[in-house]
């Protein structure tokens, strides 16, 4: 049977705590009940003794009626000198209506006489007495044991002392801070050990990553015994962050082997929770996270290409989809056949990829790269390359030519217009926009010019819009690479244009942009609809 794990997550708390992290209470409410689908134990849902945000929280939270987790409302031991029931933090516990509650006290007796400037002996009556208020009051208490580690190495005997206070009072868990995040795995696992047999109180481990040892930590510390986890979802957290969830749930369930946190469904569904995470706090995912990452199984090397098509587990450590991820293939300057043999087979097209057109295709890649485009980033351009390449493209439109106006008058904004001259199904069309910059009024006329045609085309819209500096020694004759992203109201699809002229790389871009939009849409031709198929198209 393997060993049950419970995973206690602090996102909507710690989490909050890292930099530029601000969760209204609608985001920490869809947060919650995302990681009750995925079977998380705990949520702590913040600290009612803190602010107003976190006292409602907990008053909506129990309209999700979650179907996992647990809820628990944070707080500190009580002040020094107060009693349990005239202290303002215990109080706001038990006004938040939980019934499990997470209160921290100091186990570092260099913390005790420094930050809280009281007696060793004033602070062990601290735990005790919030532990066992708390206690009578009913609740479920999971008592976080701050610096743990740092303590127990500076007063081994302080540090265990204080915690079996909190066993004497009636915890329910033990939770052993690494605060500060500095301590090593050899260390956590040896005191974790210690720990374990000196109480009988579940022990818990609560880890942050200021050596990026967060994860490492967390599961040095269940081989020795603990048995909760405490984490953040993508690690988010003060100074460096918490512990990752994201990586400790998998490295448990899947590597350690006989440790089991959440069913293997909801380990299907990691990706995409994290992913969602990231979204409502707004704090971007680095593309390369472990698991869940975009490129946590993006190949891009030829030769790393051409094996994992004979065999994923050539370059990838578990099948990706078992964490609800799925294998990409990168075209760059480092591809070889395979990745367009992956791209072409992914993008459903339909050519003989052993023609000697898929040499020169790969040349023209590894060209285009040299001179600064990137397609790892544009797979919307890459398939009109492919297309190109196989003579399987649709040339819906030509662009005869395009002018553009820019005018500063007065303390007016500069004012900008672009005509543009496009050529579609035989006839000239002539058009003119205005928009916020050149850019922009380009996209508009030639949107104007197309759309009597492709009236679909009212529902695409730039969602962004990235330039980079691809030579900055050359200053401005430099050269820009423009990233476009484009989507409708199904797809997302990206584009790339490169230019010394920061608007003929986004012309560029704007123009595969809307080509790729239109393969295989509606036409209306003398108020007649035709609809054109998608050509070079397999069907599976
Ligand atoms: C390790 C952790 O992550 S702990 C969580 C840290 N997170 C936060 O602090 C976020 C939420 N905090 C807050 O909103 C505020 O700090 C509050 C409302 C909790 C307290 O605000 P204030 O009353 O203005 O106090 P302030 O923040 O300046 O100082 C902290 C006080 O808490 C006391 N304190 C610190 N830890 C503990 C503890 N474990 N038990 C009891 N008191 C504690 C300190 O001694 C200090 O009190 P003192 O000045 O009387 O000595
Ligand atoms: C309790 C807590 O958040 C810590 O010690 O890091």
């Amino acid at each position: 049977m393997p060993q049950q794990v419970t995973i206690f997550d602090t996102t909507l708390r710690d989490g909050t705590q890292g930099e530029g992290v601000s969760l209204t209470v609608e985001d920490k409410l869809k947060i919650a009940a995302k990681l009750d689908d995925l079977g998380i134990h705990y949520i702590e849902g913040g600290w009612p003794g803190s602010n107003g945000k976190d006292i409602e929280f907990f008053k909506r939270v129990a309209s999700l009626s979650l179907k996992h987790a647990k809820v628990t409302a944070f707080g500190s031991t009580r002040r020094k000198g107060v009693k349990p029931e005239e202290d303002g933090n215990l109080k706001a516990i038990l006004e938040s209506g939980v019934r499990v509650a997470t209160i921290f006290g100091k186990s570092w007796d260099f913390q005790v006489t420094t930050a809280l400037q009281t007696t060793l002996e004033e602070n062990e009556a601290m735990i005790y007495d919030s532990v066992r208020y708390l206690k009578e009051q009913g609740l479920e208490v999971i008592y976080d044991a701050e610096h743990f580690f740092d303590g127990y190495k500076n007063n081994r005997d302080y540090a265990l002392g204080t915690i079996r206070k909190a066993e004497a009072a009636g915890a329910d868990w033990i939770v052993l801070c690494d605060t500060n995040g500095g301590s090593m795995p050899g260390e956590i696992a040896a005191i974790v050990a210690d720990v374990v047999a000196s109480v009988k109180t579940p022990i818990g481990i609560h880890a942050h990553n200021d050596c990026e040892l967060g994860v490492a930590n967390s599961l040095a510390a269940v081989q020795a015994g603990a048995r909760q986890v405490q984490g953040t979802f993508n690690g988010l957290g003060e100074r460096c962050g918490n512990a990752n969830l994201v990586s400790v749930i998998p490295n448990l369930q899947l590597k350690l082997g006989g440790y089991r946190c959440v069913s293997d469904e909801q380990l299907a569904t990691l990706t995409s929770a994290a992913r969602y995470v990231s979204e409502i706090a707004n704090v971007g995912m680095p593309v390369n996270q472990p698991y869940v990452g975009s490129a946590a199984f993006a190949h891009k090397g030829g030769i790393h290409v051409s094996a994992v098509l004979r065999h994923s587990k050539t370059y990838e450590h578990i099948e990706p989809e078992l964490v609800g991820n799925r294998q990409r293939v990168l075209v760059s300057e480092l591809a070889g056949q395979s990745n367009l043999v992956f791209k072409a087979q992914e993008m459903n097209l339909d050519f003989d990829l052993e023609n000697e057109s898929t040499k020169r295709l790969i040349q023209t890649i590894k060209d285009m790269e040299h001179r600064g485009y990137q397609f790892e980033g544009a797979d919307a351009s890459l398939e009109l390359l492919i297309r190109k390449a196989y003579d399987k493209q649709e040339n819906v439109f030509t662009i005869e030519s395009f002018k553009l106006l820019v005018e500063k008058t007065g303390d007016n904004p500069v004012a900008s217009e672009a005509i543009v001259k496009v050529k579609v199904h035989g006839e000239t069309v002539y058009t003119a926009a205005e928009g916020n910059g050149p850019v922009n009024a380009l996209d508009n006329a030639l949107r104007k010019a197309l759309e009597t045609y492709y009236p679909d085309i009212r529902d695409i819209h730039l969602t962004d819009y990235k330039v980079r500096v691809i030579n900055e020694k050359d200053a401005t004759a430099a050269k820009v690479r423009v990233l476009i992203e484009s989507s409708d109201f199904d797809a997302s699809w990206n584009t790339v244009g490169v230019s010394e002229n920061v608007i003929e790389a986004s012309w560029e871009a704007i123009l595969d942009s809307i080509r790729y939009a239109l393969i295989g849409r509606t036409v209306v031709l003398d108020n007649r609809e035709e609809k054109h198929e998608r050509i070079g198209i397999v069907n599976h």
